[in-house]
């Protein structure tokens, strides 16, 4: 599983959930030990029974929560981190809790601001506005039915906590919005970054190309071929060996002479097709220089590197490069076999001499140096 793929990202957003929810359970554990100092300490109008029950069902409903995370139902819902349901179970929570106090109310007050606090960086502005205004519904309401039935203390008192609830939950709210569009803006930046990443990527590829390949053919140029032959070298087993050949298309300088530069050029893309179909995925053809071209054959020996390099040559031979009228094509072939310990420098020179050699004697032709290659 790599890093970056979607299901490791996936586990990874779940940690984090996992931690927050832990977060939010720690500051309900806390919540429900001021609830049980206000039980024993008779500022609540709940008996121990009453207390127990609803410290059962507040952790049941925490334990449902729980359950949703671990078994990572909560991935199904639109919004997986689930905010929403806890803050709202919370609100509620708290409010049934506040209105069993009498004295201490106003105190408790602050942990509206607790529960709203998990939702300004996850909740949408209007949705943060919706827990808000229920926060302020909740408690304006059991006020209104405690002053309805006779048994709010200090209706002023109340006032002024509405008040108070009011202004911090506008505040909040504000605070949530710019939050989020500060988030939005983030994001904006992000992805713009992102984009700018892909394009210089693919402009590096671009150069990369541009710096590996020859122009006119399409093959790789001389100072990549080394690298990579060098890094063929490197990646031999002991014991193997890849062959090594230097192609030279035979009385060149005629065809120019007699067709044309343009002509010349066209025969040399023909070369480069011919000998591209010709190989295999793996092997490494490039442009030597003028009409030198130079082969890699991975992992072979010294029969089957002929082989490929007659085969090579006759296709060579047969092909007819468009709008030129040229009598006979032809290449000649020095070829030698490249070991792991083997200077690739003192091999090209091998391959350079049996191309000399095939030349020498009348072209056309592979020749080979193995002797001094470990074949
Ligand atoms: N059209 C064209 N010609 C090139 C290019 N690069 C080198 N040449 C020509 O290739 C010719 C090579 O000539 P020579 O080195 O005498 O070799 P040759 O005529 O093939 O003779 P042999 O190799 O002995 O068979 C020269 O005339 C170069 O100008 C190129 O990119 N395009």
């Amino acid at each position: 599983m790599s890093p970056g793929s979607p299901q490791v990202k996936r586990q990874a957003l779940q940690g984090l959930l996992m931690k927050r929810f832990g977060m939010a359970v720690a500051t309900y554990g806390l919540a429900l030990l001021l609830f049980w100092l206000a039980v024993f300490s008779d500022l609540n109008r709940l008996g121990l029974q009453a207390a127990l029950v609803i410290t059962a069902l507040v952790v049941a409903s925490q334990a449902l929560f729980f359950f949703l995370f671990v078994s990572g139902r909560n991935q199904r819902f639109a919004d997986s981190s689930l905010t929403e349901p806890q803050v709202l179970t919370a609100l509620v929570w708290h409010t049934y809790l506040l209105a069993q106090l009498d004295a201490g109310r106003g105190t408790m007050l602050v942990m509206y601001v607790v529960i709203l606090l998990f939702g300004v960086f996850q909740l949408q502005p209007r949705v943060f506005v919706r827990c808000a205004a229920l926060a302020f519904i909740g408690f304006s309401g059991v006020n209104l039915w405690e002053w309805w039935q006779g048994e709010l203390g200090s209706p002023a008192l109340a006032l002024v906590q509405e008040a108070v609830l009011f202004l911090v939950l506008t505040w909040l709210s504000l605070f949530a919005s710019y939050v989020q569009s500060m988030r939005q803006r983030m994001r904006q930046r992000r992805f713009a970054l992102q984009a700018h990443q892909d394009t210089l990527r693919g402009m590096m590829r671009q150069l990369e190309d541009l710096v590996a390949t020859d122009e006119l053919t399409g093959l790789f140029n001389r100072r990549h071929f080394l690298r990579l032959a060098e890094r063929e070298q490197s990646s031999l087993l002991p014991g193997r060996q890849h062959g090594l050949a230097l192609i030279d298309l035979d009385h060149f300088k005629r065809i120019n002479d007699q067709h044309g530069h343009a002509a010349g050029d066209r025969v040399l893309q023909t070369f480069a097709a011919v000998a591209s179909a010709c190989l295999r995925d793996g092997d490494i053809l490039a442009r030597y220089g003028g009409e030198e071209f130079v082969l890699l054959l991975p992992d072979t020996d010294a029969d089957q590197f002929t082989a490929c390099c007659e085969r090579l040559r006759e296709a060579f031979a047969g092909a007819e490069p468009v709008g030129v009228a040229v009598e006979q094509l032809s290449l000649s072939v020095g070829m030698t076999l490249l070991g792991l310990g083997d200077d690739l420098d003192e091999a090209l020179q091998r391959a350079d001499q049996a191309l000399y050699r095939a030349k020498r004697s009348g072209r056309n032709r592979c020749d080979a140096a193995w002797e001094n290659s470990s074949a």
